[in-house]
């Protein structure tokens, strides 16, 4: 029976915006490359459907990867919460990809096969083959980690190995900050979010493979006193929580995603497709208009103590249709 009653607990899950090896289609793991501009805009689409929605967070949880590190940024930067903290934690990192790192996906499906690229790529326990300790590549060559136990830095990680470490940030980090009240968001990656996911909802082995994430479309989970998902309507496939965003978009994302490295017969690289997907339809949520002193409505122009004209750097991408929700995303 589908429940929408009033949780004990909520949180958001959200993939990052699309990043430069995203775009190339290339495997990333604990490689570390930068937004692109649709990644950002991706990113704030995201924040926009969530100020939509009415969300606030006290914290937001991430990765030590600068595409969900930005991503965070962004939602928050469309949320008005620059003051909330934005933590990072090495236990959010994607999962390492081994010797996969910076080759393209559909060429590994042409040269290994989809049956194998699969059982990389989805597969629970299978690990991609190591990646070299003198690859440049490798993480432990990054001084970035020198914090980090040599022995934890991985040259390759199944899921389940990303899994170990996702959920020993979710039970002894995350866990407690929401049960101490706080309203979180968990901004992270693919593979390890998709870890943290078959774990709360005690999805199979098998469905597990099944399981894809759109990037950059907020997924939001309502938690019993016990942490345990209530499945809400319009759950995603094998999962408890509900996208939030326009399901033919959501669609259309999915679909670009898996035939960007599957479908052997498109020969062009729907990434750099002119015709980006984002979690809403821009025309029902969003429109472009010129900011004026009266979209702040009552709150009678900028205020003065906090903010100069002078200070607001450029114009916003987009502004709401609703002039309250402007003036909250500016608060
Ligand atoms: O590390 C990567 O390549 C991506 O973040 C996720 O990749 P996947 O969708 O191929 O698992």
């Amino acid at each position: 029976m589908v429940s929408e009653q009033e949780p004990a607990y909520k949180v958001i899950f959200v993939r990052h915006g699309q990043s430069t090896w995203n775009k190339a289609n290339r495997f990333i793991g604990w490689t570390d490359p930068n937004l692109t501009k649709t990644g950002e805009l991706e990113a704030r689409v995201a924040g926009q459907v969530l100020l939509a929605a009415g969300y606030e967070f006290d914290i937001i949880y991430t990765s030590l990867l600068k595409r969900s590190i930005k991503t965070a940024w962004v939602v928050m930067d469309e949320l008005g919460l620059h003051h909330v903290p934005v933590v990072t934690d090495w236990r959010l990192n994607e999962r390492c990809y081994g010797a996969l790192v910076g080759r393209n996906k559909k060429e590994c499906v042409r040269v290994y096969g989809e049956d194998q690229v699969k059982l990389w790529r989805r597969s629970f326990d299978v690990r991609p083959p190591p990646i070299s300790e003198d690859s440049s590549l490798w993480p432990g060559n990054n001084r970035k980690y020198d914090f980090l136990e040599r022995a934890l830095i991985p040259r390759t990680e199944s899921l389940q190995d990303t899994q170990a470490r996702s959920v020993d940030c979710w039970d002894n980090t995350i866990v407690p900050t929401i049960r101490s009240g706080k309203r979180v968001c968990v901004c992270g990656h693919e593979n390890n979010l998709r870890s943290l996911l078959k774990h709360l909802d005690g999805v199979s082995d098998d469905d597990i493979r099944h399981v894809e994430l759109p990037r950059a479309v907020p997924l939001i989970y309502h938690l019993d006193e016990n942490f345990k998902p209530i499945r809400l309507e319009g759950a995603a496939p094998h999962l408890n929580g509900r996208y939030i965003g326009d399901a033919e978009e959501i669609a259309a994302i999915m679909a670009r995603d898996l035939a960007n490295v599957y479908d052997l017969s498109v020969e062009s690289n729907l990434e750099e497709s002119d015709v980006p997907h984002y979690a809403a339809k821009l025309d029902d949520l969003l429109q472009p208009c010129e900011l004026t002193d009266d979209a702040f409505g009552e709150r009678g122009g900028l205020d003065e103590l906090n903010c100069r004209e002078s200070d607001i750097e450029e114009t916003p991408l987009f502004i709401y249709k609703s002039h309250e929700d402007a003036a909250r995303a500016r608060v």
